[in-house]
């Protein structure tokens, strides 16, 4: 049975229309594999370098502690769909593989978690990732008079925290009790975007024994950048990084084949 609530998700537009599109994972664990990717808008992160800032950069206290210091108009920016009619459209599409990211998806878990028992239904087979800023611990719901939740629908965390190189305010981007949550799901991963050296050092700190405690493997460290140049630029740092400590390494793919442009 289908469910259906009056509670709409808010997804970033592309084209006119909601930003859903079909390419290839570019980034962490599940890099080069075919996707459909659905951006979902707004975040509770204001990092300075974010390459979705038409997800959250809608006042003008939030465009001056972005890089690009541009202002987006959210009417034009956001748009609306019921949780059935999403799982409907990302059905139809037969795609195998969904990616769910922002902006910051937690904040539209209760919606998505109905999204996402509609289209689990129709489409038992098809693997859901969620790309998450770790700051928002899944919840269990009760639909249809059963407990739910995106802790039990979701495939694949692919959980990214924030280091001091993003500039959030002090305390916001990391939530300890969330991460360490994230931290002990089996199938959560943690993609680390390195932007310079004081990076590196929150890294280590961040997942080592005092702190997360999380195995290298599970672990992929990514350069900072909106271009393929700067990413090639800090890719051999990062390789000696991960030789070190094991961690792997990950490059942002689309960005290299694509450019920045959205809906890639
Ligand atoms: N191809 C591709 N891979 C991605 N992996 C994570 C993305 C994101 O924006 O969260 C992303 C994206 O925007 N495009
Ligand atoms: S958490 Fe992600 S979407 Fe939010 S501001 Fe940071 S990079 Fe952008
Ligand atoms: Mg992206």
């Amino acid at each position: 049975m289908m469910v259906t609530t009056k509670s709409e998700l808010n997804l970033a537009v592309l084209d006119g229309g909601p930003e859903i599109f079909y390419t290839v994972q570019g980034e962490g664990a599940s890099v080069g594999r075919p996707a459909l990717f659905v951006r979902t808008s707004g975040c509770n992160l204001e990092c300075s370098w974010c390459d979705t800032p038409y997800t959250w950069v809608f006042s003008s206290a939030k465009a001056a502690v972005h890089a690009d210091g541009q202002l987006y108009s959210r009417r034009a920016s956001q748009t609306r769909i019921a949780p059935a009619d999403l799982a409907e459209r990302i059905g139809s599409t037969g795609s195998t593989r969904i990616v769910l990211t922002g902006g910051e998806p937690m904040l539209q878990q209760k919606s998505l978690t109905e999204m996402l028992v509609n289209l689990k239904s129709t489409h038992p087979g098809v693997i859901v990732e969620v790309e998450t800023n770790g700051t928002i611990e899944p919840r269990m719901y009760s639909i249809l008079g059963r407990r739910t939740g995106m802790e039990v629908l979701v495939d694949q965390w692919n959980v990214s925290p924030k280091l001091s190189g993003a500039r959030n305010s002090p305390g916001r981007a990391l939530n300890p009790a969330a991460l360490s949550r994230f931290g002990g799901l089996p199938n959560a991963v943690f993609k680390f975007v390195i932007a310079g050296e004081k990076d590196e050092a929150d890294l280590l700190r961040l997942v080592g024994p005092a702190n997360l405690g999380l195995q290298p493997a599970r672990i992929w460290i990514m350069p900072e950048g909106r271009t393929p140049e700067e990413i090639r630029a800090r890719l051999p740092r990062l390789a000696e990084l991960c030789k070190v400590h094991r961690f792997n390494l990950t490059t942002r793919l689309h960005i290299e084949i694509w450019g920045d442009k959205q809906g890639v």
